[in-house]
């Protein structure tokens, strides 16, 4: 409460029709650390409390994706955009041609878990959260990539994990996506898929930007101290979803952004838009690189690298660690962004002196339960689509020292971290 007081508006209620000012605030540091105990604590009580019977059903009932993904595709949101008192689902259904006894109980099942509000018996409107579906939205392009590679992984996960053909690989190849796609004569990797077709490669890397502020990262231009650096090397840049508000927020920095020469073409457009006094100050080179097999620009203060590392099984991981040790010079830090997961026991392995996080109160699950949920549900993705994962502390470290880096620092941005590590180099 206190922090959406700081921020200049009145707590919001289920109800609210407009956006709170903290939702597009970069830094929500605060926030975070509160929600992740409120979300971890309540859902931990309801399964105390509750029969398993029912849990377990509320666990494997839950269809809100799919009508989340109605919602996105018809344009819900855009078109109760123009009718604030609400619109009857007669109506909507008319404009969206869906049936319209089937449409209000989809619009129903939303409202009920707060998305859409009814505000008569089938007359419905836009609230603060089904606001966050617009389709020119980020965080709605985000869901929809959920929606749709995500569920097709989804659907033969189990398939994939027993067929003795793929079972034990962990090459991108054989991910549950692209295994399912192979009946329709796709082949290679999730990236590769996406370099033959512009439109998913530009929702893709506008995903990547709601993801961003999905997980607060943006918070680390609060956290870190860029005034006390003049280079920074953007590995795998995407569009820039880290580094235009970067050079926004410092314009001082001089920034590399590093990533396949196709999606640099967008990164271009994009600063073009959305931060063209940047291009003009020319404080930013778009420079193609392919980090598995080249090192990055040479000696830079900063290379940072948000959610690459995750999206690759340990070995080609480690390439592209040691790849850009090869390009750092003795006062370079790396900055890996990325979710650090725990143990759900309180046997931690890890070094929890380190562990960004920190560990949940009893009897609370340690690390946070429901309220870390998403890092554990990103780490299923990965598998879903890379046949890649999230790592754990020390299998960042094992990663890390692989490539001749030592950790100096985990910054905790509430939700994902930032570890800082330097070269090995510099002690020997
Ligand atoms: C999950 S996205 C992260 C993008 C960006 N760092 C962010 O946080 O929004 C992974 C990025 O890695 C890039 N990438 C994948 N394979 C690559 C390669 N071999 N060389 C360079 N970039 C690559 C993709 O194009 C994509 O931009």
């Amino acid at each position: 409460i206190v922090e959406y007081e700081k921020a200049g508006g009145e707590v919001p209620t289920i109800d609210t029709a407009t956006p709170h000012p903290l939702d597009s605030a970069h830094d929500t540091l605060a926030l975070k650390k509160a929600v992740r105990l409120l979300e971890g604590a309540c859902q931990q009580l309801c399964v105390t409390l509750a029969s398993p019977q029912h849990t377990i059903t509320n666990i494997v009932g839950s269809y809100d994706w799919a009508c989340v993904r109605v919602a996105i595709r018809a344009d819900i949101t855009n078109i109760l955009t123009e009718h604030p008192d609400g619109l009857h689902v007669r109506e909507l259904s008319q404009k969206v041609r869906i049936d319209e006894r089937k449409l209000s109980r989809i619009l129903r099942l939303l409202a009920t878990r707060g998305c859409y509000r009814e505000v008569k018996p089938d007359v419905f409107t836009n609230n603060r959260l089904s606001l966050g579906l617009l389709s020119s939205g980020n965080v709605a392009i985000l869901a929809g990539m959920h929606t749709d590679a995500g569920v097709k992984g989804a659907s033969v996960l189990y398939e994939n994990l027993t067929d003795p053909e793929v079972s034990l690989s962990n090459n991108p190849t054989n991910a549950p996506i692209m295994y399912a796609l192979r009946d329709k004569g796709v082949k290679g990797t999730l990236f590769d898929l996406m370099q033959s077709d512009p439109k998913k490669r530009e929702n893709y890397h506008r995903a990547m930007i709601g993801l961003g502020s999905v997980t607060g990262s943006l918070s680390v231009l609060n956290l870190f101290p860029w005034n006390e650096v003049a280079t920074v090397c953007d590995v795998g840049s995407g569009i820039g979803a880290f580094s235009l508000p970067l050079a926004k927020t410092y314009p001082h920095l001089q920034i590399t952004c590093h990533d396949m020469g196709e999606v640099l073409i967008q990164a271009r457009e994009y600063w073009d838009s959305n931060g063209p006094e940047v291009l003009q100050r020319q404080k930013v080179e778009f420079l193609p690189l392919d980090f598995l097999r080249e090192a990055p620009v040479k000696g830079q203060d900063v290379y940072y690298l948000r959610n690459i590392i995750h999206d690759w099984p340990d070995a080609e991981a480690a390439v592209i660690l040691r790849n850009v040790r090869q390009a750092m010079a003795p006062h370079s830090r790396l900055l890996i962004e990325g979710f650090v997961l725990q143990f759900a026991s309180r046997g931690q392995r890890d070094d929890t002196s380190h562990c960004s996080t920190g560990v949940a109160p009893e009897p609370m699950l340690p690390n946070f339960g429901a309220g870390n949920a998403r890092m554990y549900e990103s780490d299923l993705v990965m598998m879903l689509l890379h046949n890649a994962r999230e790592r754990n502390l020390n299998e960042c470290l094992t990663l890390g020292d692989l490539a001749g880096l030592s950790l100096e620092k985990i910054w905790d941005l509430g939700e994902s971290s930032v570890l800082e590590f330097k070269s090995k180099q510099i002690d020997s």
